[in-house]
């Protein structure tokens, strides 16, 4: 699962750091639910462990998206609440506007993902 949070008309994009067939590729932060963990409190979690930073999840940001792994990738959108996002265990950040939402390598199974934050970042410039 993943968080696209939004800053002043941009979204955060990190650079995944493993495994390797992976690592250089962009996704939106995130990870994995822990089991009886909420999807929200998953979400809050992993951005502390891998941003340094507290969010405030909203609403959900499309459906279930595959991915080649097997799993499903599931987005929310969400707000900075404390903390200025830090790559603790990726590679790189960027803050991304609609207008270099595509300047990065994004991988296959967020790209659907990319796409809807495009129409949203549009809309709302
Ligand atoms: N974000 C993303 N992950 C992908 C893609 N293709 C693919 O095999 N994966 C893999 C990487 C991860 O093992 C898994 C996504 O899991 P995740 O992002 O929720 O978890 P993670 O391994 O990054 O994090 P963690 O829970 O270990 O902290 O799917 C893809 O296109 N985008």
């Amino acid at each position: 699962m993943g968080a696209a949070i939004v800053r002043d008309g941009r979204v955060l994009a990190a650079q995944r750091s493993e495994p390797p067939e992976l690592a250089g590729g962009w996704e939106f932060p995130g990870g994995k639910v822990d089991p009886g963990e909420s999807d929200g409190a998953a979400l809050v979690r992993e951005c502390h462990e891998e941003l340094g930073v507290k969010i405030r999840v909203g609403a959900r940001l499309g459906g279930d998206f595959p991915l080649e792994s097997g799993q499903t990738l599931r987005v929310w959108w969400a707000e900075l609440v404390d903390g200025e996002p830090r790559p603790l265990e990726h590679l790189a950040l960027r803050w991304l506007g609609s207008a270099e939402l595509y300047d990065v390598a994004w991988l296959a199974g967020d790209l659907p993902v990319v796409d809807l934050v495009r129409a949203h970042l549009a809309g709302s410039a």
